[in-house]
């Protein structure tokens, strides 16, 4: 499970994340959405001890990341944005690698399921630098999962892949949950968000403007139901950036009298 409490992060004056508290079950799949810039990467990067809160905490399977950060470790797989990868070692070599670290029991195996799985297996022996990003990207995918973590950490997955592989990694992530794992991602992508997230927090400058189910979202924005499956999260998001900065406009002309 994940915690997140009363996270703040403030670069020089400006504040990136404004205390924010979020909290994700076993079994749950989490989405963090937002526009450019409202502070979802800034999170994950807390969260994967990368970025250190300047106030709050964030524990992964209930060790604080920044007080116990071998035993949080331990505990999740985290897929970045950008992943970076050993570029002169092999997929074969890197997943080997990531399996010893984790002591997989019996990884070769499990590597050779992997890249089959992602159509990598004829690739698996070259080099990552000869890779496409969205080989590289699947590559990372494979590595986060190889261990199977209780948790599961993504920024943004679906840049790069093609429509294949994008509806492997949805299911992969759906089907990682329901087996009574953990996994929060951020993602641009309102349709997956929809497909596969039963709980959301939708961000916007480093503020949460939503927060909930998809049914609590329509209700808290009065966009009910319309047609057989209600409003669309798209319409949902773009209904609470408009109250946000009906709000704002307000909170100006009052500071103006
Ligand atoms: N290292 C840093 N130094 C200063 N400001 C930063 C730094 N990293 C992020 N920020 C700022 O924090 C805010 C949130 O950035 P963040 O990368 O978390 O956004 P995001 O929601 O992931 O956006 P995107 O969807 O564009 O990836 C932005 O205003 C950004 O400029």
């Amino acid at each position: 499970m994940i915690e997140v409490s009363g996270y703040t992060k403030r670069y020089g004056r400006h504040e990136a994340v404004s205390n924010l508290s979020f909290s994700v079950q076993p079994g749950g799949v989490f989405g963090l959405l937002g526009s450019n810039g409202a502070g979802k990467t800034t999170t994950i990067r807390a969260l994967v001890g990368l970025t250190r809160p300047t106030s709050g905490t964030v524990r992964v399977q209930g060790f604080d990341v920044w007080a116990d950060p071998v035993k949080a470790k331990e505990a999740f797989g985290y897929i970045p944005d950008r992943p970076y990868l050993y570029g002169k070692l092999t997929a074969r070599e890197l997943l080997r690698f990531v399996g010893q670290l984790y002591r997989v029991p019996n990884a070769d195996p499990e590597i050779d399921r992997w890249l089959e799985l992602f159509r990598l297996t004829d690739y698996g022996n070259e080099l990552i630098e000869t890779y496409s990003h969205g080989m590289r990207q699947k590559v990372a995918i494979v590595a986060a999962m190889l261990p199977d973590p209780p948790v599961l950490i993504v920024d943004e997955p679906m840049v790069g892949l093609d429509p294949h592989a994008a509806r492997q990694v949805r299911e992969l992530f759906r089907a990682h949950a329901d087996r009574g794992r953990t996994v929060l991602l951020t993602t641009h992508s309102l349709p997956l968000a929809e497909a596969i997230c039963d709980r959301l927090v939708v961000l916007d400058r480093g503020k949460v403007l939503g927060e909930g189910t998809m049914d609590d979202l329509r209700a808290r924005t009065g966009t009910a139901a319309g047609g057989v499956h209600g409003d669309s999260l798209e319409r949902i998001f773009f209904r609470l950036l408009e109250e946000e900065l009906a709000e704002a406009e307000s909170r100006k002309a009052e500071a103006m009298g």
